[in-house]
């Protein structure tokens, strides 16, 4: 009797099994059929197993950086490569202008759903309610004439600590890449949030734990999940029951979300004219708009500020840094045009910083702007981020359509290094920005604060904060690279896509200019 239960059970489960087998088999086979052979995205080339599945992009992670993998894609395959059942990664300069001019039916693809439940600025992936919200955050974070001598303040008194930091390095091997971090930290947490982290006044370097460590490692996770967002979406899904996982990318939200409530808990009215957020919620609270005072959206957009406002600064100092060290010629020069320009310096004493650069010197050094936009073009600060997808409507770039319904990845990293682009396009040149222009075939290659509706916001102050501090470290000291292991290349073997670029460690040696008379 118990024998025929067990027999009858067993032929039940047998049934069932070859029944799903059956039924998932004919699913994924129907799927896999489709994909490879039916799909409206089949005339475009790429590696087989990509247009199976976008498991097999993520798989490659683990052992390589996005922009070095898509970069040898793109050598291989071309300007327009399937690099998903229903991605395609973009490297012709005409794709920006496609997708990101105002008239545009492209929309920000499901990536920048990744922030969920917290809705930022920049994850709001359609036009409704995108406008407003980024009009307030443009004028909260745009430098006037009102808040020039406020955020000059803040930016010459961060570059004269950073400068001390410099002088007590002396004779020894300066950890750049941590310190332009700390840099760009303390004055993210000063004009976004009006609160100094103090990094530069603590002894410790980056630290693990600090502030931009933190960051960083939380931004790392998305070194794995930006080629499969669904993957990322559903690991931070699982995270009470599978914590391990996405840790560290829990961690950084919730320190955005602290330092968003701790401003909000001390007032907003008191400093409207000094810090970015208080300007942004007294604006949303004097129109009434509940949408971008929503808690979730002001963590979102902490983290989103947090990340964009510090990453961005700290990555192009270090790579721009790093080319001037191994570029001496190229050091002297932009050394030179900042004295022809008129910038001065005040030895005695780096606190009263302020009065030591003039912000109209900065109209007449097309050099150094060159050497920030070669860096840019080299190093972009979102290598291969700022995906993009297109709605109902084919898409056309160049000679081709792109399908409706279609992610468009769009590397800059390797459209900056293109060789139809640029002349000698792995080199630092900043000339092909001033006097060598013949050396720029397509300026739309060069993309490096973004373009059109998504153009980035903190352009101007960003630009502000680089040339203040280039010009008070480039008139003070020479500098080259430190004789430490690995030091001549690790900056960029160990440079991370995790979305903003994460340069690796870079140790330069500074000597103090003597200034006679
Ligand atoms: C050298 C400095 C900087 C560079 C190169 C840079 C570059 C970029 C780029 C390329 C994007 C577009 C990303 C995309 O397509 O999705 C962007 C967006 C953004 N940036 Fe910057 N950035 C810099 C500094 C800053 C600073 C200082 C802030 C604020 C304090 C800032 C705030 C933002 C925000 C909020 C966005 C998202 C805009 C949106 O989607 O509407 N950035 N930035």
């Amino acid at each position: 009797m118990a024998f025929t239960t067990i027999f009858t059970r067993l032929n039940v489960l047998l049934t069932v099994l070859l029944f799903n087998t059956a039924f998932f088999s004919a699913l994924f086979g129907s799927i896999l059929v489709y994909r490879l052979y039916q799909h409206a995205l089949c005339e475009f080339d790429g590696p087989r197993l990509a247009a199976a599945s976008k498991l097999w992009h993520f798989g490659h992670m683990f052992r390589v950086s996005n922009h070095l993998f898509l970069d040898g894609l793109t050598k291989k395959y071309g300007k327009i490569i399937r690099t998903g059942p229903q991605e395609l990664t973009v490297t012709d300069p005409e794709v920006w202008e496609a997708v990101n001019k105002p008239g545009s039916l492209c929309i920000k693809s499901p990536w920048y759903d990744m922030l969920w439940p917290y809705v930022a600025l920049n994850s709001i992936r359609s036009k409704e309610g995108y406008a407003t919200r980024r009009k307030r955050w443009d004028d909260a974070l745009r430098i006037s004439n009102a808040n020039l001598a406020d955020k000059k303040r803040l930016i010459d008194s961060a570059a004269a600590q950073l400068l001390r930091r410099i002088e007590a390095s002396l004779g020894q091997p300066f950890d750049a890449t941590a310190e332009f971090y700390n840099f760009s930290f303390d004055l993210m947490g000063e004009i976004a949030f009006g609160q100094s982290f103090s990094l530069l006044d603590s002894q410790s370097y980056f630290s693990q734990n600090s502030p931009p460590d933190l960051i960083s490692q939380g931004m790392s996770m998305l070194r794995y999940f930006t080629p499969v967002p669904w993957v990322g979406r559903l690991s931070f899904f699982m995270a009470p029951y599978f914590p391990i996982i996405t840790q560290k990318w829990n961690r950084a939200l919730d320190w955005a979300a602290k330092v968003c409530d701790s401003r909000l808990q001390r007032g907003v009215e008191c400093q409207e004219s000094t810090d970015a957020f208080s300007r942004f919620i007294l604006s949303a609270a004097r129109d009434g708009d509940r949408q971008s005072l929503d808690r979730q959206a002001l963590y979102g957009d902490a983290f989103a500020i947090t990340v964009a406002g510090s990453h961005s600064t700290a990555a192009t100092l270090t790579m721009m840094f790093f080319e001037l060290a191994r570029h001496p010629s190229i050091q002297l020069r932009v050394r030179q045009e900042l004295r022809i320009a008129g910038a001065t310096i005040q030895q005695s004493n780096h606190n009263s910083a302020q009065e030591i650069i003039d912000t109209s010197v900065f109209d007449r050094v097309p050099f150094l702007d060159g050497c920030i936009t070669e860096t840019l073009r080299l190093y972009p600060v979102v290598p291969t981020g700022g995906i993009r997808q297109t709605v109902n409507k084919a898409v056309k770039v160049g000679d081709k359509w792109i399908p409706p319904h279609t992610v468009i990845v769009i590397p800059r990293w390797s459209i900056g290094r293109s060789d139809y682009a640029f002349d000698m396009p792995n080199d630092f040149v900043p000339e092909r920005w001033t006097v060598k222009s013949h050396m720029v075939h397509d300026v739309r290659a060069y993309n490096g604060f973004g373009a059109g509706r998504w153009i980035c916001p903190g352009k101007q102050l960003g630009m502000m904060e680089i040339r203040v501090l280039a010009t008070m470290v480039l008139l003070n000291y020479e500098f080259s690279l430190a004789s430490t292991p690995r030091n001549e290349t690790r900056v960029v073997d160990d440079f991370q896509d995790n979305f903003t670029a994460t340069p690796g460690k870079l140790e330069l040696m500074f000597k103090p200019i003597i200034h006679l008379g």
